[in-house]
């Protein structure tokens, strides 16, 4: 810090902190530009692929004079870390951690009082239209995400998926829970299951084929959602996270939050029907909200970094 900036300091809270005779500094500050969008057009041959991305880069480090001195000098303009985003897309994405790195050595390398920064990227997906070479169509089945934390020399790489909308119409029971007098839900062996799947899990390594990883873990996920015969959301849950765990080393943790999208057995009575498990009130809210971390014993996972990704316990 230099002596003009604690001047200013000073002078700054001079009348702001009066009062307290407490000196007013600056905290924990980032900034850069928020949900770059972003689309790549491969076109080397006639038949053009697609990358789709909302990318927001932010920037640690000393930027102290410029929130207490109006000094710029060290202001990487959000604008242009805007560009930077599109000028580094000219070669390609090829997935969005390795372009997150790519971004993070660039403003860390090439500006020494960057000391760090949290890059992110959604990534959506389009499909061929009958196989078409440049026509595609929105597939909204889920969210890929990736978070790349830079802290000098140390670099977390937070990779996901979002609201990819699974359900069991059976092999699903809930049933064993304590009763009270405010309990009315009657148990059950054979109920609908579904969720909105959103996991995050933390690489413990760079050295990884992320896409390859990504398609595999999101296979994993559908697999032990479908296979698992499941007595509560949460035994589902543990299962799908374990399975990931177990299937690939490089994950240190996995994080999931999981809505139980409550299917109700519509009451065909009043019109002398039976209804076998078939007709079902699709309720959107409330639900059931189910979070955990599946992690590895004895490395428990660390708080600090994920109070970076918000919405996960
Ligand atoms: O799978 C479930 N887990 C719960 O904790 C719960 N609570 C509830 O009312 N229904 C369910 N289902």
């Amino acid at each position: 810090m230099t002596a003009t900036t604690q001047e200013n300091q000073t002078t700054t809270s001079g009348a702001a902190g009066s009062d307290t005779g407490t000196n007013i500094v600056l905290g924990r500050n980032q900034y850069g530009k928020a949900e770059v969008r972003l689309v790549k057009v491969t076109r080397d041959t006639a038949r053009h692929s697609l990358e789709d991305l909302n990318v927001t880069s932010q920037l640690h480090g000393d930027f102290e004079s410029a929130h207490t001195a109006g000094d710029n000098s060290r202001v990487v303009a959000t604008d242009t870390q805007k560009n930077t985003v599109y000028a580094f897309a000219k070669d390609g994405v090829g997935s969005p951690e390795d372009f997150l790195l790519r971004l993070g050595r660039h403003f860390t390398e090439s500006f020494d009082w960057v000391t760090g920064g949290r890059w992110a990227a959604e990534q959506y997906f389009w499909d061929r239209i009958n196989d078409h070479d440049h026509a595609f169509s929105r597939n909204k089945s889920e969210t890929r995400t990736a978070v790349l934390l830079v802290n000098g020399s140390d670099q977390q790489l937070i990779a996901g998926i979002e609201d990819l909308t699974v359900l069991k119409s059976t092999g699903s029971e809930f049933h064993g829970f304590p009763r009270d007098k405010y309990t009315t839900l009657t148990e059950t062996n054979d109920r609908i299951l579904a969720t909105d799947v959103t996991a995050k899990w933390r690489y413990n390594t760079l050295d990884v084929d992320f896409n390859a990883v990504y398609a595999d873990v999101r296979a994993i996920l559908l697999d032990a959602f479908a296979s698992t015969h499941s007595l509560a959301l949460q035994q589902s849950m543990f299962q799908m996270g374990k399975q990931v765990l177990e299937a690939h080393p490089e994950i240190q943790e996995i994080k999931f939050s999981l809505p139980n999208k409550h299917h109700f057995l519509v009451d065909l009575s009043p019109f002398d029907l039976e209804n076998n498990n078939e007709v079902f009130f699709a309720a959107d809210r409330p639900y059931g909200l189910i979070e955990a971390t599946i992690e590895r014993e004895g490395n428990p996972t660390e708080a600090a970094i994920w109070a970076n990704i918000p919405g996960f316990c």
